[in-house]
């Protein structure tokens, strides 16, 4: 079993503090989702893990072994981000060849399924491709490397709805033919949230949350009902948001219930993480930011 480790990891550009002290572990074969609000430090970070801009202080390691500067541990790494690493006239049949001899493998079967579905020229120059099939092909080289650790920076970024899906629909396939571990930056979060594993929230450079999504769920609570009913049950709670519908109110709950007797007039259910995300990342009345880390 190998592991992509964060340690300590800060960076600053100028006086502004994008990350601060980031500590991460991503074990074998799971998909994780990396959240966080725009200027959260997501791609930085993301960049910072596969070396592509030096942190300030902490290190990256894969197997105990620093990826700074280390050919081998960084030819596990793939990111896939909205920087461009290819010369707009490079034909893309050469990108995948150069990309090839310098990963050491290529699945090409894979590519040619994928370069059908989606409709890509592959006879294209790099910097002729619309802003989807920019993303596309990014995304098919992602998949087709023989890489341990795909990180995914925005994947979806101008793809219409039909190849989103297409997308999240090939995903799952080639990590169930292939499994490796899946760093998914993303704001759609509705659209991973039966994708993902694992949750890692960002929150102005510190991670706010980091679990598996099932045990998070498990601790999210709308409890609905008359306002006083509600407010009675959930005082003491960590109440993350609430509102108001007419005379009934929602509390939204993160975090365990005791066993206090629920009132018959109220109502106890789940809610989904794109809520949660929205709840924490707000400062919303009562931040649950130091819980679950
Ligand atoms: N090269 C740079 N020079 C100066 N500031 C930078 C640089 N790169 C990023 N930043 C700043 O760092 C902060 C974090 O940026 P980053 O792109 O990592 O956030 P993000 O979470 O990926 O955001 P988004 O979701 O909007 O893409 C932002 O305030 C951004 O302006």
């Amino acid at each position: 079993m190998s592991v992509l480790e964060v340690s300590h990891i800060s960076k600053s550009f100028g006086s502004k503090h994008v990350l601060s002290d980031i500590n991460l572990s991503f074990d074998d074969n799971k998909i994780y989702g990396l959240l966080g609000r725009n200027g959260a430090g997501k791609s930085t970070l993301l960049s910072i893990i596969t070396d592509r801009i030096a942190a300030d202080s902490g290190e990256v390691k894969i197997d105990s072994e620093d990826v700074d500067d280390n050919d081998s541990r960084l030819g596990l790494m793939y990111l896939m981000s909205e920087a461009n690493l290819y010369a707009d006239g490079w034909k893309l049949t050469q990108i995948i060849k150069d990309s090839e001899s310098l990963y050491g493998g290529f699945n090409h079967e894979l590519a040619d399924r994928l370069i059908k579905e989606f409709g890509l020229d592959i006879n294209q120059k790099f910097g002729k491709l619309s802003t989807g099939y920019n993303s596309i092909f990014k995304l098919i080289l992602a998949l087709c490397l023989p890489v341990k650790y795909v990180l995914l920076d925005e994947p979806v970024l101008g793809l219409d709805a039909n190849h989103r899906e297409l997308f999240y629909s090939e995903l799952i396939q080639s990590y169930s033919d292939n499994p490796r571990t899946f760093i998914i930056s993303t704001h759609l979060i509705e659209e991973v949230a039966n994708i993902i594993s694992d949750v890692i929230v960002l929150d102005q450079g510190r991670v706010i949350l980091n679990q598996p999504v099932e045990d998070v769920l498990a601790k999210t609570h709308s409890v609905v009902g008359p306002e006083k009913d509600v407010e009675q049950y959930t005082k003491g709670l960590n109440v993350i948001g609430h509102n108001m519908m007419g005379t009934i109110r929602a509390n939204y709950v993160y975090g365990d219930l005791d066993d206090r007797i629920l009132p018959d007039t109220v109502q106890l259910s789940n809610f989904d993480l794109q809520k949660l995300f929205i709840f924490l990342t707000n400062q919303y009345e009562g931040s649950a930011k130091n819980e679950d880390q």
